[in-house]
């Protein structure tokens, strides 16, 4: 497993929003977090990425495995799109940009200062900084905000093809990813949910 949880309570604000949570995430699996504005999307994500430590309960990753997609794209306003990509692949030592750019469609924009992109591509920049890490488990918060419904295919195709590659993604989203494959965490902030690992299939929709 690339990430496993046990009996996992997170809170934000010092109130438990999800409690008892039993999830794992393998080689070449997607997980889709599912729920109503502020049922506690983000601060699973956050407690995953070890932003915040858990209330109660166990996150077992490596923490060289992560890659945290949030809201905030974490862009460097003043550098080119070219510029970003390379300086991410330096800090993080994973592939050079040229795929990234590809798979995001950013070819006519590498010489962009990333200040200067709307928001669809700013969000492009940020989801091809993934690639450019080389890290194995994709955390992303919302990574559709912003995108047209050609970068939505695009940014899955990207998805598909790290899982092919043996990554491993869990995605916080309101929209249908078109990713069939993914199985779905439904986030009820109105009761705990504990989902043993022999009742993972029946767990998840
Ligand atoms: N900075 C904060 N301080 C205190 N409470 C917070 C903070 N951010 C969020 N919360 C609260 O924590 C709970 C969970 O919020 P969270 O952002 O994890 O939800 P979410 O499912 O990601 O929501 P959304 O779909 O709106 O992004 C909510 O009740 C929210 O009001």
């Amino acid at each position: 497993m690339i990430l496993e949880t046990t009996d996992l309570s997170v809170a934000r604000g010092g109130v438990t929003v999800l409690a008892g949570l039993g999830f794992a995430v393998g080689a070449g699996q997607a997980l889709v977090l599912r729920g109503p504005n502020g049922s506690g999307k983000t601060t699973l994500l956050r407690t995953l990425a070890g932003l915040q430590p858990p209330v109660a309960g166990r996150v077992m990753l490596s923490p060289d495995a992560v890659a945290y997609a949030a809201h905030a794209d974490g862009l460097k306003s003043t550098l080119t799109v070219a510029e970003n990509l390379a300086f991410w692949a330096s800090i993080y030592g994973g592939p050079p940009p040229e795929r990234a750019i590809a798979a995001l469609d950013l070819a006519g924009l590498i010489r962009r200062r990333a200040g200067e992109l709307s928001a669809g591509q700013k969000r492009r920049l940020g989801l091809a900084r993934l690639l450019v890490t080389g890290r194995p488990l994709w955390l992303l918060d919302e990574p559709t905000v912003s995108l047209d419904v050609a970068s939505v295919a695009l940014f899955a195709a990207v998805v598909r093809e790290h899982l092919r590659q043996g990554g491993a993604a869990v995605i916080a989203t309101h929209v249908d990813l078109g990713l069939p494959e993914a199985r779905i965490l439904d986030l009820d902030p109105y009761r705990t949910r504990v989902l043993a690992r022999d009742g993972f299939d029946e767990a998840f929709a």
